[in-house]
């Protein structure tokens, strides 16, 4: 008897909070206050809520989302007002259940009831934030499963409702807005959503290494544990290295993919001095890689440790240090000032850098890869890259046998073909990148069977770049043999004007005498 009174006074109270907001305020407190002790006396079930915001309003509580998560599939089956919410993956739309609709659920055997329920704001003030009332979801079930419930049942939920998250959760790239951009974005950091198809299978590169390098990645993912009881901040420490089109830019997209992490994209020349790159590295969330491309080259731009590099192909050097680039013109014709234009660009230095990654600063929320890629390992800093902060060095290079393989399926769909062994051959001598490999596999009419013709193609573009090689190690050796011939000729040089040298030791000698007895005899006509 008292669970049924129990239960009419509770639908007696949803009714009433679903249509409270239509009587007066003193009215719905004084109501609010009697319905409240009629169902607290009857009711035998349990109510838990769950609010959408924490009590400071700023923060979205994870509880509330990984319910909604948890409910969004069962909202889809059982709920008739539903509401498309967020995107998944930039693919589908997600669904979950609308204001005030109820979903049933069963977990070993005990019946849930959740509803998503919203307050009503009483509050007359003006508020920036928006006036109506706080969302919230309600967990009924009854009194005699309370145990089971608050014990397994809910954890259960957090549980699966995070992995659900995760699955749905959109990726993000992030890079650094420019200092004196700032004030227009009022932000750091701006993102767009991270959607690149590269994968490790994909990924051209020695099957060993690759699996090397996801066991790597799996073995971080895994040691939150081992990093506290270390008491080491949970980060990693990636070099890639190589030649240009190599697949450095292709890996970071992999990592990122397989392990479902944001990507922050730290462009150095744009950060204006050591706080503001702690700033910026606070402002990154946990899950995430901040990458770093191109690190000789920014570091180049500090004007610190390490200030000559090697010169890039022209196209790239425009792209990647455009500042530099900027700098370099406008110091044209100021050598006298160049020391303190030097002085201006220098912005973060390597002492900067070297805190940044050794996470004094990033200790607050963990699991963080940074990556630095480099055209130039020779040139780095032996600090920045030693291991510690630089974790695990990658060398990315030319592409083998096994790259090209897995080129070919990506871009030709083939396992196999007559032509392979031709290719193979070819591969062991010349060096040739992934990215040129991949051009010449690509078809380039959607006209019939391509393959032939595109592994045709690789076959001349191999020779060719072999031809190109061996010109350019003919042309080395023709400029190191003359080098060596002008050196030859210059000591050869020297020797003969040392021979001719005591001829004119001589003759500078009795100079010098003739010249002493002159000034002597003048001397004596003054005296
Ligand atoms: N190892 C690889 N596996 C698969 N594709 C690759 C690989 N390397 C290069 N590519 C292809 O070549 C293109 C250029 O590669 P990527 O940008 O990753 O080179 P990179 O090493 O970052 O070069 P850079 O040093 O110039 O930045 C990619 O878009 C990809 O299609
Ligand atoms: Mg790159």
């Amino acid at each position: 008897m008292f669970a049924q009174l129990g239960s009419t006074f509770g639908s007696l109270f949803i009714v009433w909070t679903m249509f409270q907001r239509y009587f007066p305020l003193h009215f719905q407190a004084y109501i609010d206050q009697y319905l409240r002790r009629l169902v607290k006396a009857f009711d035998p079930y349990i109510h838990i809520k769950f609010y959408e915001y924490s009590s400071d309003r700023f923060r979205c509580s994870e509880a509330y989302v990984a319910i909604e998560n948890y409910l969004s599939s069962k909202s889809t089956e059982q709920a008739k007002r539903l509401k498309g919410d967020s995107v998944k993956q930039g693919k589908s739309l997600v669904l979950g259940m609308d204001n005030e609709e109820e979903v049933l659920d069963e977990f070993q055997g005990v019946k849930l009831f959740w509803s998503k329920l919203e307050t009503h704001n009483k509050s007359t003030t003006i508020s920036y934030y928006p006036t109506s009332g706080k969302m919230y979801y309600k967990l009924s079930f009854h009194n005699r499963y309370r145990e089971s419930v608050t014990k397994s049942y809910l954890n259960y939920v957090l549980e699966e409702g995070k992995a659900i998250g995760a699955r749905n959760r959109q990726k993000k790239l992030y890079t650094n807005n420019p200092n004196d951009d700032r004030s227009y974005h009022n932000t750091r950091w701006s993102h767009v959503v991270f959607e690149h198809p590269a994968t490790f299978d994909t990924l051209a590169m020695d099957p060993k290494k690759k699996e090397e390098i996801i066991d790597d990645l799996v073995t971080f993912r895994e040691s939150k544990e081992y990093y506290a009881r270390i008491g080491k901040a949970w980060k990693r420490g990636y070099l890639l290295y190589g030649p240009p089109g190599t697949g450095k830019s292709t890996m970071i997209a992999a990592i990122a993919n397989f392990l479902n992490y944001d990507i922050y994209d730290l462009e150095l020349t744009a950060v204006k001095d050591n706080t503001d790159l702690r700033k910026l590295l606070i402002e990154t969330s946990s899950k995430s890689m901040i990458v770093i491309e191109d690190i000789d080259c920014s570091l180049a731009l500090t004007g610190q440790r390490k200030k000559a590099k090697p010169k890039k192909e022209e196209s790239k050097a425009e792209v990647v240090c455009p500042i530099k680039k900027k700098a370099d013109e406008e110091n044209e014709g100021k050598s006298s000032s160049s020391s303190k234009d030097d002085s201006k660009n220098s912005k973060v230095t390597l002492s900067g850098l070297l805190n940044f990654i050794d996470g004094i600063w990033s200790a607050s929320g963990g699991e963080r890869l940074i990556i630095f890629t480099t055209n130039y390992v020779e040139k780095l800093d032996e600090a920045l890259i030693r291991r510690g902060r630089m974790d695990k060095h990658i060398e990315l290079s030319y592409c083998d046998f096994e790259g090209f393989k897995v080129l070919a399926k990506n871009y030709l769909s083939i396992d196999s073909h007559p032509l392979f062994e031709k290719i193979r051959s070819l591969l062991v001598e010349t060096k040739i990148t992934p990215a040129d490999v991949a051009e010449n596999l690509m078809p380039k009419t959607t006209k019939g069977d391509a393959t032939e013709s595109c592994l045709e193609n690789l076959i001349q573009a191999i020779l060719k770049a072999a031809k190109d090689e061996a010109m350019k190690k003919k042309k080395a050796e023709e400029e190191e043999e003359k080098a060596l011939k002008e050196k030859e000729k210059s000591k050869e040089k020297i020797e003969e004007e040392e021979k001719q040298q005591p001829e004119t030791n001589s003759i500078l000698k009795s100079d010098k005498e003739d010249a002493e007895t002159s000034s002597s005899n003048s001397i004596e006509v003054l005296k």
